[in-house]
């Protein structure tokens, strides 16, 4: 029996004089073995490479984290301080591909730019520096190395009647926090599943999806097999796309 395909979209970004389409590889290891699927990396290409041919391949679809800023142009923000770090053929990508596969039920994952990128698709803002909202705790990454990046940074409270609390079975976790954009306000259907002690959304999903669409600020991709909230995220999402695979 194959495993089902997911298709991982990736970030274009230049290395030397040349654009690469990447993915890291913490998030791949984390959806092929916390999902028990089979992982591909997709480039940003779309239209180019034809969302029809997309929606039809995959049996779910990630995208991840990243660097870069939404543009915020796409939410209705001001323009992005000068030198902030974008990735338009991303955005471009993604805000199609995500609506389109919402819409014809297939199982997508958001983390942290991919979070952000569900609430805009469906019409939410973002705030573009968290930790200058009056009241707001830093997001952002804290100490020296990836161990300190991607330590445990704050609780959340897990809402009742989230789909996290029925996966995960706590009503409080810690998480890490690497991000300085975050959510505003919450698109049409999208539904917060936790908060941090600040008041601002940590995970959300899309209320009248047919199957999985969730999305997380924080990464549970990071030493997934040690951390039970990530392995209950993961497994959530690989059985969604086994179902929808046994489905077609
Ligand atoms: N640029 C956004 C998104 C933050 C984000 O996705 N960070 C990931 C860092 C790199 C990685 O772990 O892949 C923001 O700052 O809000």
């Amino acid at each position: 029996m194959k495993k089902p395909l997911v298709g991982i979209f990736c970030d274009r970004k230049f290395i030397g004089e040349h654009a690469f389409h990447v993915v890291g590889e913490k998030y791949i290891s984390a959806v092929v073995g916390g999902g028990d699927v089979y992982a591909v990396l997709v480039p940003v290409l779309e239209p180019q490479q034809s969302l029809a041919q997309t929606l039809e391949q995959f049996d779910g679809i990630v995208f991840t984290g990243s660097r870069s800023n939404l543009e915020p142009r796409h939410y209705g923000g001001p323009a992005s301080e000068p030198g902030t770090l974008h990735d338009p053929h991303r955005d471009a990508n993604n805000m199609s591909v995500m609506k389109a596969a919402v819409a014809a039920g297939i199982p997508v994952l958001g983390i942290c730019r991919g979070f952000q990128e569900m609430n805009v698709v469906f019409g939410g803002t973002l705030h573009q520096k968290v930790h200058e909202v009056p009241g707001n705790m830093d997001h952002r990454e804290k100490g020296e190395g990836a161990e300190a990046h991607y330590a445990p940074s704050h609780e959340i409270d897990i809402l009742p009647d989230s789909h996290l609390r029925q996966w995960y079975g706590n009503t409080k976790a810690m998480v890490n926090s690497v991000h300085s954009q975050g959510i505003n306000q919450l698109g049409d259907g999208v539904t917060a599943e936790a908060v941090a002690p600040d008041g601002l959304v940590e995970a959300i999903h899309v209320k009248d999806a047919k199957t999985f669409a969730f999305a997380i600020q924080w990464h549970p991709e990071w030493q997934y097999q040690d951390n039970p909230l990530s392995l209950s995220i993961f497994n959530a999402f690989g059985k969604a796309c086994h179902a929808y695979q046994a489905s077609r």
